[in-house]
């Protein structure tokens, strides 16, 4: 067989991988960084404008405030009980509040437009080598394209749409998605098929079978997310504005009954002033934040390489409490390889290794093409032209075997131990005494056994080893700091499950787990009240996928299961799903500790605006100035400018997200509202102080 063997091709892409050097990949990161700051400040003006700020109606309070101060001096409204220069300054630090509040979204917004951008790159009309049905190659634009069609697309050419690779052995650069330079394998048949337009085929060549049609292909979809373009508030994100504008409807409707009060104590208060308290009173910190945290929460799920179709997925993910993972390839590394061949009963060596190789010659899974690796680095003898003529028989989950059935009528198959025993029995053959025991012996070391059996006769196993990943336990035991359980499905047996399970230190395990079993283990815990995350790449996969609250599916993986998932992993590694919940749990927290020290800062500005209020009026009310402010007048812009200058320097932490521990969902919540609770009592004192001794100097 001419074709690379899979090691082959592994080393041939690391020649093709040549990394950007690290200075100029710095140096790009900053520029980028740099034009997103240029284009947020530009965008904090253009959302001035009253119909998008009416959106945030929390903002666009205060910019109405900013309006009426900017017209009061040109009515009769305005009061001599401050000085001249009060209502415009009072006017620009308005301005300067929806500004601030503007720039957060636009900067958290900016990432997602600079990645849609370079997205947009890539998708530039290209031409496609259509085939005909005769065979025959024709020249066509991408954008032609078609569910159904068939493209040939070889070394040096841009794949001109999503598909499914039905024939080939190539490496394809798809950094146009991934950002990942290294290129990847993709090859017809398993688990590496699925091809996205816009990636290069780098080495070979490839027949791909088009699965979607024009605008709605996968870079199309990309585009839409990351430019916010389906954008929608979250569950959690409504329940939290409603709140939030009760409040403002709660102050304003106090603030606006107060001059009634005052002016039957016989005292009037000015316009200003009372914007002024409205706008301090109003959460207006979150209120200017709120958006800026969940685009920021995307993104940071976006720059770990997955794919989040929703905001909600990302706070679901925030929520889990359960999560099922695969033991193979996601526990394990996955390229389980034929370690040793044992005969069983009488037989011989040589004669398991023969069969062995026979029941693999057409077995492309990475365990099949082990075997004839292992065959023929011990020259074990075996006639290649044996399975001419035969018909194969691919390995599925369901059955859990492969093989071949030979010209001459003999059925070779090797397979799960459990499944092949049955196998035997039913073509009426004897199962030798020692096999189960040699094979418990290999499930106990952690490694799967494969019987191989001709027709009635069971020859030996082949045993396939595999190693659990380093730092699996370390992170099982950080979940289930976080109340976090894991649940590892695996369709190999119980013993070997119980081997891996218990080294890497998951919570639970399922053995002989077939596909659909998946979809019963997450109904089980839903109907507990529970939220489970899972992985998976299969077509067989998608319905448990979709049943999941949060599915993150492979990229590598068939068009099904992307379909059917609400995130998916660029980088196809399934263990990322750690990673996307503690991701989901940090916007939770960032959102809820920011919204507490929004609410408490409230106590501070009563303490500096009220008693100035009365101050103006009631000169022998210095009583009430418990915070020592310079002047009334002093008092109120510093807490206005304390109300504003907190938006900005919030941004970091908005965008970054608050430090994380794993810890239970109640210990964090006691911690955090300690944090940013009593941190937005004590602060704003702190600082509306620092900022009345600097207004001091001015006044
Ligand atoms: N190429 C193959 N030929 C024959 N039998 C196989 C082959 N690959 C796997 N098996 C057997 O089928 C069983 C089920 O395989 P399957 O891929 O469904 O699950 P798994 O890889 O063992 O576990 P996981 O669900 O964690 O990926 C394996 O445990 C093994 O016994
Ligand atoms: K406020
Ligand atoms: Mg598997």
């Amino acid at each position: 067989m001419g074709k690379p063997s899979y090691i082959e091709q592994q080393k041939r892409l690391q020649v093709v991988n040549q990394a950007v050097s690290e200075e100029e990949r710095i140096e790009r990161a900053r520029m980028l960084e740099e034009d997103i700051v240029r284009q947020a400040l530009k965008q904090s003006v253009l959302k001035l404008n009253p119909a998008v700020m009416i959106k945030n109606p929390i903002m666009f309070a205060v910019e109405i405030g900013f309006f009426i101060t900017l017209v009061l001096p040109f009515t009769s409204l305005e009061s001599s009980m401050v000085p001249a220069w009060f209502n415009p300054i009072v006017s620009l630090v308005l301005l300067f509040t929806v500004l601030f509040a503007n720039f957060a979204e636009a900067l958290a917004e900016g990432r997602g437009k600079a990645q849609a951008n370079s997205l947009k790159q890539s998708k530039k009309e290209i031409h496609a080598n259509l085939m005909k049905s005769d065979g025959t190659l024709v020249k066509v634009a991408s954008t032609e394209l078609k569910k159904g069609d068939i493209v040939f697309v070889k070394q040096g050419e841009m794949i001109p749409g999503d598909g499914e690779v039905v024939k080939g052995l190539a490496s394809v650069d798809e950094s146009a998605i991934t950002g990942e330079s290294a290129p990847v394998m993709k090859e017809a048949g398993g688990d590496f098929s699925s091809v996205t337009g816009g990636t290069m085929v780098v080495s070979d060549e490839l027949t791909i079978l088009i699965t979607s049609n024009p605008g709605e292909s996968f870079i199309d979809k990309m585009i839409a997310l990351v430019e916010g373009a389906k954008r929608q508030k979250t569950p959690n994100e409504i329940a939290l504005h409603t709140v939030l504008m009760s409040l403002t409807l709660i102050f304003l409707i106090v603030v606006v009954t107060l001059p009634v009060f005052t002016s039957y104590l016989g005292f009037e208060l000015d316009i200003a002033i009372l914007i002024a308290l409205l706008v301090c009173l109003i959460p207006t910190t979150i209120g200017g934040l709120l958006s800026a945290i969940g685009i920021a929460g995307m993104d940071r799920v976006t720059k770990f390489n997955v794919l989040a179709m929703s905001g909600k997925a990302v706070e679901a993910a925030g929520d889990i409490n359960t999560i099922i993972l695969d033991k193979t390839g996601t526990i394990t590394f996955g390229n389980r390889m034929a370690y040793t061949l044992v005969p069983v009963g009488e037989e011989r060596l040589d004669e398991v290794a023969k069969w062995s190789a026979v029941s693999s010659i057409l077995d492309e899974t990475p365990e099949g093409r082990s075997v004839i690796d292992y065959v023929q680095s011990k020259a074990y003898p075996y006639n290649e032209a044996m399975i001419n003529g035969g018909e194969f028989v691919p390995f599925k989950a369901e059955t859990r075997m492969s093989g071949i059935d030979l010209r001459d009528g003999t059925k070779v198959r090797k397979g799960a131990v459990q499944a092949i025993v049955e196998w035997v029995k039913e073509q009426g053959g004897r199962i030798p005494h020692d096999t189960l025991k040699k094979a418990d012996q290999i499930a106990a070391e952690g490694g799967t056994p494969l019987a191989v059996a001709v027709n009635g006769h069971l020859y030996g196993l082949i045993y396939l080893k595999d190693t659990v990943k380093p730092g699996m336990r370390e992170r099982f035991d950080q979940l289930r700091k976080m109340g976090i359980k894991t649940i590892m499905c695996t369709g190999d047996n119980p013993l070997t499950a119980a081997t891996i399970a218990k080294e890497a230190g998951v919570d639970e395990f399922i053995a002989e787990c077939k596909p659909e079993d998946k979809i019963e283990v997450i109904k089980t815990e839903q109907a507990k009240g529970k939220l489970v995350a899972m992985t998976g790449d299969g077509t067989n996969d998608a319905p448990a996928l979709a049943q999941a609250d949060v599915g993150l599916a492979m990229n590598s993986g068939t068009a099904a299961a992307k379909e059917a998932a609400n995130m998916i992993d660029l980088d196809s590694n399934p263990t990322k799903i750690i990673e996307v919940v503690s991701i989901g749990k940090q916007l939770l927290m960032t959102r809820g500790a920011l919204t507490t020290f929004s609410i408490a800062n409230d106590i501070a500005k009563y303490f500096a605006i009220i008693p100035a209020m009365f101050m103006l009026a009631i000169p022998e009310m210095e009583v009430l100035n418990i915070m020592h402010l310079h002047s009334p007048i002093s008092a109120i812009l510093s807490a206005l400018i304390f109300n504003a200058i907190i938006i900005p320097l919030l941004i970091p932490l908005a965008m970054k997200g608050i430090a994380y521990k794993p810890m239970s969902s109640n210990a964090l919540l006691r911690r955090n509202l300690f944090i940013y609770g009593f941190g937005g009592v004590v602060v704003p004192f702190i600082g509306i102080k620092l900022i009345d001794l600097i207004v001091a100097l001015f006044i």
